[in-house]
């Protein structure tokens, strides 16, 4: 029997339990939810959706696919959510469930892990104060030294290399894969994270997994600066003459293929992108704002480095949507579709 691919439900205040049942009550689906199945009864009980809810012993097989059936290996809530509503008491759920998906993904009971949104803030109020994102959690879990995080829009998710047709003009048009070399920590910090030990780390994983997960047998990587013109000789810092300049020229000779540092600006236009595989942003603002604007709601991300394949939906909890059915699963849907392709790619390396 083939191990399911296993979708954390995310905060419980938020759309991730909905998310998950809409997907259910559309399609046939032979994925695991890791949640509460009393919180996601009465999601569907209030979003009148017909989803028969089914408790499946945790790293138990999918009972077989049906539509309006959503299988779940059950973790308890502290307390009861309400939609919309943040609670500290549920953060250590929340933690549960992604443990459950790590230990279950490593015993090879699960496929693939893909997770609905968390709320960082609320985990972090819990007491957890160095707690900044799943992708984070899951290097530490996993107990690897560098993880890369990259987005990438639903059409670039398959298929060799990014190509911008030179003419567009408009970015929506384009695949995009937007890789970063620092995540989640304030900007005034970022510029003292990089390094030349780390920039190097995050371009070998990203090369490799280009080539491991996507099929790109030569990478083509363009890298951003990390200041204004990146650095304009260094009248506008020094961080691309000091790290990433040398990064790239020793990378260089053993044959990998990179473009940069670029000025970040004018990298995002069509023609910088054409044939390009991936970009390496230096910061989270720096790449991941262009990627929504050209894809947003329908672009997966994916946590690369890790023993496990896991992939997550291109947004947040967005609260402001959470209980009204309003918001779209169709992130999830691509970032579901993308874990089961990079699961099999992970069982064979
Ligand atoms: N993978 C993850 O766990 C992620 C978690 N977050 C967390 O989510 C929380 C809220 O973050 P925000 O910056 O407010 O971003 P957000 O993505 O939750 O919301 C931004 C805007 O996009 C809308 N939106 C989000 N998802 C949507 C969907 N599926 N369909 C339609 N509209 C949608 C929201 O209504 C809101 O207007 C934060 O704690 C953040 O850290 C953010 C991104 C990823
Ligand atoms: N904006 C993407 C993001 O913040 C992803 O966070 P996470 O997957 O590391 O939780």
């Amino acid at each position: 029997m083939k191990a399911p691919i296993v979708v954390t439900t995310g905060e419980p205040a938020g759309i991730g339990p909905e998310l998950a049942l809409m997907l259910a009550a559309r399609h046939a689906t032979d994925w695991v939810a890791i949640g509460d199945p009393e919180l996601l009864r009465a999601r569907a009980l209030a979003l009148g959706l017909d989803v028969e809810v089914v408790i499946v012993a945790p790293g138990e097989a999918h009972p077989g696919p049906r539509r309006q059936r959503l299988a779940v290996w059950p973790v308890a809530l502290k307390e009861a959510s309400e939609p919309g509503v943040l609670s500290t008491a549920n953060a250590d759920y929340v933690l549960e469930t992604l443990d459950m998906a790590v230990a279950q993904c490593l015993a090879g009971k699960a496929s693939a892990m893909v997770t609905a949104p968390l709320h960082k803030g609320v985990i972090r109020d819990a007491g957890h104060h160095h707690f900044t994102g799943h992708t984070e959690y899951l290097r530490d879990a996993c107990g690897v030294e560098e993880v890369v995080m990259m987005l990438a829009t639903d059409s670039a998710l398959h298929g060799r290399v990014v190509s911008a047709d030179a003419t567009t003009d408009s970015l929506h048009s384009i695949p995009l894969r937007v890789a970063l070399a620092t995540t989640h920590l304030p900007l005034r910090e970022v510029a003292d994270a990089l390094s030349q030990k780390g920039l190097e780390r995050v371009l070998r994983i990203l090369a490799r997994d280009l080539t491991d997960f996507f099929g790109v047998v030569s990478p083509r990587i363009a890298v951003c600066g990390l200041n204004p013109h990146a650095g304009e000789d260094g009248h506008l810092g020094r961080e691309e003459i000091e790290i990433i300049t040398p990064v790239l020229e020793r990378l260089r000779e053993e044959g990998l293929a990179l473009d940069g540092p670029l000025p970040a600006d004018t990298l995002f236009t069509p023609r910088h992108l054409d044939g390009v595989d991936a970009v390496l942003a230096m910061y989270h603002d720096q790449g991941l704002p262009v990627l929504k604007y050209s894809g947003f709601g329908q672009a997966a991300n994916i946590t690369l480095g890790l023993p496990l394949a896991r992939t997550s939906v291109d947004h947040g909890t967005a609260l402001d949507l959470a209980g009204h059915g309003t918001a779209s699963p169709d992130s999830l849907a691509v970032a579901i579709a993308l874990a089961e392709d990079m699961g099999s790619r992970v069982a064979e390396r």
